[in-house]
């Protein structure tokens, strides 16, 4: 390469497959036919019951600075190696097409679109990579930290994963999407100035060894903070960090604000009821015990049930990575294209496995409310141009079809807004506070069998008698098409 290439454009956040596609689609004439793509996943994360959609603001973002720059054009010319003509068609190009999508915060299930783009056919191929990357990355962190917000409860959740994610974009995203799902404040500045998050955070062990002793670290940092949490396990739990922080509160009374102490290491149950019993016998009953050191769910329901004496989770490493589960695996299908007489026709993705077979046409997704206990019954695919029956709803499982039930008395909540118009961005954008509560009124309307964070219950994802019968109609046309081939 002759030189290097300075400005960060995202167009090229892409797959080279994807502009190898469009190259083919512009020679032979049909980049401009109009295509609908899905977004979705097959399978929920971490043995959930749910998941929780992030990462419409980043695609915003994404679709509205969707512009090859001078540097992208002479890159994939110079180095790349794309002719010229073609460099001359992908300089014009920008998003023109419409994008639904679910709200941050909605819960999400398997094979249901998030996102639907319909979009002439290089603009929705040239996209996916940068939708898949940005929804499976924040999807993904949002459900974990739901997890472990389940589990915590009403105590604090901070976010401490800055340091050991992967790299600065997944803390900066990764951090914002914990929050959406119910952290409480997050120890990353910058994610604290770019959304809005309340920042927090205590002080780290090479303050105790730059002073050399935990009295005198104590002392110079209440100096400068008012409010004061000391780490206390720097040399001996028990016998030198807590009667330590203990002595620098009683020393210097009003003039500090004692919220409590931080334990980082060692049995975090019995070190938290021993330092409980020393805080309140040293008058300090409202002093708190911060834990940290490798928390996940299962860590912190085992602690709990130990009866251990903790009221605010610091929970970095195995959150930030997602770390028993690396990826979402989202994937985004085509399901409809324009046919050479102009007007739409469903495809069809086949495999020898039921469940990857993908389910055609452009369709709308509804959740089925009870409105008696306001709680959902499932979720209602249905193609998108079906009226959906008022007082009824036959629902059925769309692979093991005799597993179905009725419902009536219910509301059908569409799921899908309009986020971009022919290009144009329609929607309305909440602020993180709003997506924050939305997801709560909806994890209040989820039953709790699937909530639980193990074996939960499977939440129906149905098709309408009319999508399944047209998957149905589809699959058959593809295999008689196989069959006269083979003939
Ligand atoms: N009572 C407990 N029950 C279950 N898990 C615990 C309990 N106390 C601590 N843990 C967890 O056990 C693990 C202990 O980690 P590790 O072996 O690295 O030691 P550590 O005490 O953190 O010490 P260090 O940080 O000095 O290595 C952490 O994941 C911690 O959250
Ligand atoms: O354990 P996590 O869930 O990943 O939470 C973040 C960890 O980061 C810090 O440790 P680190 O050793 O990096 O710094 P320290 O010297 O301040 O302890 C902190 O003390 C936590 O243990
Ligand atoms: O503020 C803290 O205590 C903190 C922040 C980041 C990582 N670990 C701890």
């Amino acid at each position: 390469m002759k030189h290097f290439y300075h400005d960060d454009s995202l167009t090229l956040h892409t797959d080279l497959y994807q502009i190898n596609m469009v190259e083919t689609y512009w020679r032979d004439g049909i980049h401009n036919k109009r295509a609908v793509f899905e977004l979705f996943f097959r399978k929920l994360p971490f043995g959930n019951g749910y998941a929780v959609f992030a990462g419409l603001e980043k695609v915003i973002q994404f679709i509205q600075g969707f512009r090859f720059s001078e540097e992208d054009l002479e890159y994939l010319q110079n180095e790349v190696g794309y002719k010229e003509d073609f460099i001359h068609y992908l300089k014009g190009i920008c998003f023109t097409g419409t994008i639904c999508a679910m709200k941050e915060g909605e819960l999400v299930f398997g094979n249901e679109p998030i996102l639907r783009v319909e979009a002439p056919l290089a603009e929705a191929q040239l996209i996916e990579t940068a939708l898949l990357n940005i929804v499976n990355y924040q999807t993904l962190i949002a459900t974990k930290a739901s997890r472990i917000k389940q589990i915590v409860g009403d105590e604090v959740a901070m976010e401490f994963g800055t340091r050991r994610a992967q790299e600065m974009d997944a803390a900066i995203w990764g951090t914002r999407a914990a929050y959406l799902a119910g952290f409480d404040s997050t120890s990353n500045v910058r994610a604290g100035k770019l959304f809005g998050i309340p920042v927090s955070g205590t002080h780290a062990h090479s303050m105790v060894q730059a002073y050399k002793d935990e009295y005198t670290a104590f002392n110079k940092y209440a100096e400068t903070h008012k409010d004061c949490v000391f780490l206390v396990d720097t040399y001996d739990t028990l016998r030198l960090g807590v009667p330590n922080a203990i002595k620098v509160a009683k020393e210097l009374g009003d003039k500090i604000n004692f919220i409590g102490i931080r334990l980082d290491s060692g049995d975090l149950a019995y070190l938290s009821k021993e330092a409980r019993k020393m805080l309140d016998e040293a008058g300090f009953p409202n002093a708190k015990i911060v834990a940290s050191s490798d928390l996940d769910e299962y860590t912190i329901m085992s602690l709990k049930s130990q009866g251990a004496k903790i009221d605010s989770w610091g929970v970095g490493t195995k959150l930030i990575t997602a770390y028993d589960q690396a990826a979402l695996g989202a994937v985004y299908k085509i399901v409809s294209i324009e046919n050479d007489n102009g007007k739409m026709e469903d495809t069809i993705k086949i495999s020898s496995n039921p469940e990857k077979v993908t389910t055609p046409g452009l369709k709308r997704v509804y959740r089925i409310i009870n409105n008696t206990n306001h709680h959902a019954e499932g979720d209602y695919i249905a193609l998108a141009d079906e009226k959906l029956p008022e007082k009824r709803v036959r629902m059925f499982h769309p692979t093991h079809t005799y597993m179905n039930k009725v419902v009536t008395n219910f509301t059908a909540k569409e799921l899908h807004d309009e986020i971009f118009s022919k290009g144009e961005l329609v929607y309305e954008m909440p602020c993180l506070e709003e997506s924050r509560d939305y997801l709560k009124q909806n994890l209040d309307a989820l039953w709790d069998e699937y909530k639980r964070i193990t074996n939960p219950e499977d939440y129906p994802v149905d098709l309408s008698q009319k999508c399944w019968d047209n998957k149905m109609r589809n699959i058959e046309e593809v295999k008689e098409k196989v069959e006269a081939m083979k003939k």
